[in-house]
């Protein structure tokens, strides 16, 4: 396997979560453990961007948000990547082709909180992620209504899944997506950035260590 790859069986699920995690937060950790047992997963690979194509500000550097996502996403059925450099991608579609085309024989299922599938219409090629691969899309304080309204939502909504039969999401064929509503976690790496930002983020999990373990 290409270095910075993870390994994976032929046949295995896997989720893949991308993020500007700047910083990542306990919200991060929270919707990645909810996705693992709700969506029919074998695992979970983060995906930390170079740069979101929409956000005009730069996040902090990649190795910084490597470093810190790593500390914060400790689970053994997670990989924390940085694929989308390897892959010099950017945007979402292209990143799901070329794993495609790598990975042939696994099976990848788009996860993001609501407040994405509400903007997702704005992305690129944003059909060619809804036609290629499952999307789980996970509750997030203040978006869910949003989200349900959006055009993306709307436009496919013939391919929601019940949230009841959400295990069988990562098996189903695109287009083919499912909104849970777990358990939300209110916050928002806006909000830390605000606060004081990544020193600040990084005394928090200092203190609460112990509960990501
Ligand atoms: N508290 C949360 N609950 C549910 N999903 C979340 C939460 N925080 C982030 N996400 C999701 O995690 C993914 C990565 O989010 P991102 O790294 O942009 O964090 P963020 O808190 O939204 O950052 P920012 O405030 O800078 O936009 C996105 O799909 C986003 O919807
Ligand atoms: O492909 C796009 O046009 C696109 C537009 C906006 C966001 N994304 C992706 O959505 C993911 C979440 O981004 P963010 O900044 O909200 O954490 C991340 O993987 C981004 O690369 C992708």
């Amino acid at each position: 396997m290409r270095q910075g790859f993870p390994y994976v069986r032929p046949g295995q699920v896997i989720g893949l979560f991308g993020g500007s995690f700047d910083p990542p937060h306990a919200g991060h950790v929270h919707v990645t453990r909810e996705a693992l047992k709700m969506f029919g997963l074998d695992r979970i690979w983060w995906l930390v961007t170079p740069g979101n194509p929409l956000k005009a500000r730069g996040p902090a550097p990649l190795a910084q948000r490597m470093t810190a996502a790593r500390a914060v996403m400790r689970h053994p059925r997670v990989d924390v990547t940085d694929i989308e450099t390897h892959l010099g991608t950017r945007a979402t579609a292209d990143t799901i082709a070329a794993l495609r085309r790598m990975y042939p024989r696994v099976r990848f299922v788009w996860l993001m909180g609501a407040d994405n599938l509400a903007q997702l219409h704005r992305w690129q090629d944003w059909r060619q992620i809804m036609e290629t691969v499952p999307v789980g899309v996970l509750a997030r304080p203040g978006d869910r209504i949003s989200a349900r309204m959006s055009p993306a939502a709307r436009a496919y909504s013939p391919y929601r899944i019940d949230g009841e039969a959400r295990h069988l999401l990562g098996r189903s064929e695109a287009p083919a997506w499912c909104f849970v509503n777990v358990p939300m976690v209110d916050v928002s790496s806006t909000r830390i950035r605000a606060a004081g930002g990544w020193s600040a983020a990084q005394e928090r999990r200092d203190k609460t260590g112990a509960q990501h373990q």
